[in-house]
Order: structure tokens, then C-alpha cells, then sequence
């Protein structure tokens, strides 16, 4: 018999995720069928974003083979009935703070750096480039993680050491490099241009470094069709840009400059933009959706 998810204490809450205490040494993460866009969470659920957000996980988690906060698998019995499929039991771990972002493209805040510095987050690079310019070779651009609604901020890797200590920015550099270049390996052999992704470490009871959070999804990375990449301009987003396109259209009835929550999604682009991570999950994990599993 599964615990109901009122039995656990809810601990924390992300835009889209919930996090709730299992017991001392455990948490349980649940992903919702939430989805943000342009700064808002939208009042329109994506049906199974969370669920195909979590299996992206668990494919990552076991594709990466590196230490990693997983206390269970995806039916494992804690998981309460109706969040089976869109849950990880988690280790609880000393949390490092600091966002660790791996960049093999220029776009968003690491463009608006270097137009302003000619680097990112201090590290140098050529000039000439533009949006979507990929780079001479991965970076690591960490950041401090926001509260609630803000941005992340950019911060060197000094700055960085200055919070974790030398050795332990080194680790964190190093380790989210490799899991980048293992991940923009993986989705290039896909057709699937990984552009850059946010990573959260934390430390166990045995002092060893571990990979937290969610890992390598859509909602932590920028994805790009490989297909319809080109430089110098901003790329669609491979999950969101359905969504993006809807509310910036006449359809929609929506200004974003009007500082209004953006209207209800039409049933036809939830529908395709739920279509959209599944594609995402099968081509990436080359695995079947419909072999995750589903709660109550
Ligand atoms: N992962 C993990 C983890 C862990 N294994 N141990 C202790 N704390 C955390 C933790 C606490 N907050 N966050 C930030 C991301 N959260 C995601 C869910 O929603 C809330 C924000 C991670």
C-alpha cells in the first residue's frame, strides 16, 4: 500500500516542482504538469510533462553513470499512488549553491555577457560571435541560484571558489563539463542540439559528490532541432516554442509587454506541445513513453 503524498511534509517548491520530506535522510521530488513561459507559469497544464520530465531523468541518471542522488526507481513504494511516474525518492544531501551551467552555444544571459564584456561569466572568448554562436568548446558558467521568481546570476569561477572552496569549484567545473559533453553527444547522434544545461550538486553523509536535482531535461537545458539550426538568430525552443509562437500570436490576445498572466492555452497547442517532450524523450532515450509508468 502506498503512503498517500498528504503524509509526507511538503518542503520546498520550484516553479514546477514540489519537494516534500520522506524522513530525515530522504526527500520525494515530484515534477507537475506545469510549464512557464516568457517568466509566468502558465494556469494550462502540459498532460504528462511531468512524467516525461522524470523518465528524462531516470534515462539520464543511468545513461551518465556518475554518483547521483536516486534512492529509489521510478515505482519505488514510497512514491504515493497518484504521483507514481512524475516522482524520484532522493537522497537528502548537503546542497552546493551554485547553479552549474555548461554552455557549448552563446544565447540568453551568456550573449547578453559577452556583448557587454567579450566573456561569459569571465571566461574569454573570440570576438565575432553571435546569437547561437556555438562555441570554440563547452564552458562552465556557473551561476547563484535566485529565489523564487528572480534570475539566476552569473558568477566567475573565482567567485565560484571563493563560496565552495578552490578543489570544490574544480570538481564542479570538471563534472558538469563531462555530463554536458556526454549529453550533447547523446542528443547529437539524435539529431538533437544541446545547447546548454544547469546541473545542482550536493554532498553525501560520506563526503562524496553527488548529482542532484533533475538532470538534462528541457525544463534545466536549452534543446534545439539540429535540423533547423542557424546562426544568428534566436532558435525555437525544441519543447516550448509551440507555446512561445500561440501566446505571442494575435490568437492569443495577449501583449507580453502588458505585465498580464498570459491567457489559458487552446486544448490543440497543449496537446501538440505535450507531444513535443514525449518526441523529445524517445528520440533522446530512444525508449517508449508508453512504457513509463503512470499513477492513479
Ligand atoms: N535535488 C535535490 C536535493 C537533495 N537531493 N537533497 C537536499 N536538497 C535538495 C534540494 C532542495 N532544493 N533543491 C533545488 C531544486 N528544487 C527542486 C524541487 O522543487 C524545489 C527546488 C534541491
Amino acid at each position: 500500500m502506498r503512503p498517500p503524498l498528504h503524509s509526507y511534509p511538503h518542503i520546498g517548491s520550484g516553479k514546477v516542482r514540489e519537494l516534500y520530506s520522506i524522513d530525515d535522510d530522504t526527500l520525494l521530488m515530484v515534477s507537475t504538469d506545469r510549464i512557464s513561459a516568457y517568466d509566468y507559469i502558465l494556469d494550462t497544464p502540459i498532460p504528462d510533462k511531468g512524467r516525461v520530465l522524470t523518465a528524462m531523468s531516470f534515462f539520464w541518471f543511468d545513461e551518465l553513470g556518475v554518483p547521483n542522488h536516486l534512492a529509489g526507481g521510478p515505482e519505488d513504494p514510497r512514491i504515493p499512488a497518484e504521483v507514481v511516474g512524475r516522482a524520484m525518492v532522493v537522497r537528502k544531501l548537503d546542497m552546493v549553491p551554485v547553479e552549474c551551467v555548461a554552455r557549448g552555444y552563446l544565447t540568453g544571459s551568456g550573449l547578453i555577457d559577452y556583448r557587454a564584456t567579450g566573456a561569459v561569466c569571465g571566461v574569454e572568448l573570440p570576438a565575432g560571435l553571435v546569437e547561437a554562436s556555438r562555441l570554440p568548446e563547452p564552458i562552465f558558467t556557473p551561476a547563484t541560484k535566485a529565489e523564487f521568481g528572480d534570475h539566476d546570476e552569473n558568477i566567475s569561477f573565482d567567485q565560484t571558489a571563493q563560496r565552495v572552496g578552490a578543489d570544490v569549484a574544480t570538481r564542479l567545473r570538471e563534472a558538469t563539463l563531462d555530463i554536458y559533453a556526454t549529453g550533447a553527444g547523446v542528443a547529437e547522434s539524435r539529431g538533437i542540439i544541446l545547447a546548454d544545461t544547469k546541473l545542482e550538486f550536493g554532498f553525501d553523509e560520506e563526503g562524496t559528490l553527488v548529482l542532484a536535482d533533475e538532470v538534462l531535461t528541457p525544463d534545466s537545458s536549452r534543446y534545439w532541432d539540429a535540423q533547423t539550426y542557424t546562426e544568428g538568430q534566436v532558435q525555437p525552443s525544441f519543447d516550448k516554442q509551440i507555446v512561445r509562437n500561440w501566446l505571442t500570436s494575435p490568437e492569443s490576445g495577449w501583449d507580453r509587454s502588458s505585465g498580464e498572466q498570459p491567457p489559458s492555452l487552446p486544448v490543440d497547442i497543449a496537446e501538440r506541445t505535450r507531444a513535443r517532450y514525449i518526441e523529445a524523450y524517445e528520440r533522446i532515450s530512444g525508449r517508449s513513453f508508453a512504457d513509463w509508468p503512470k499513477g492513479v
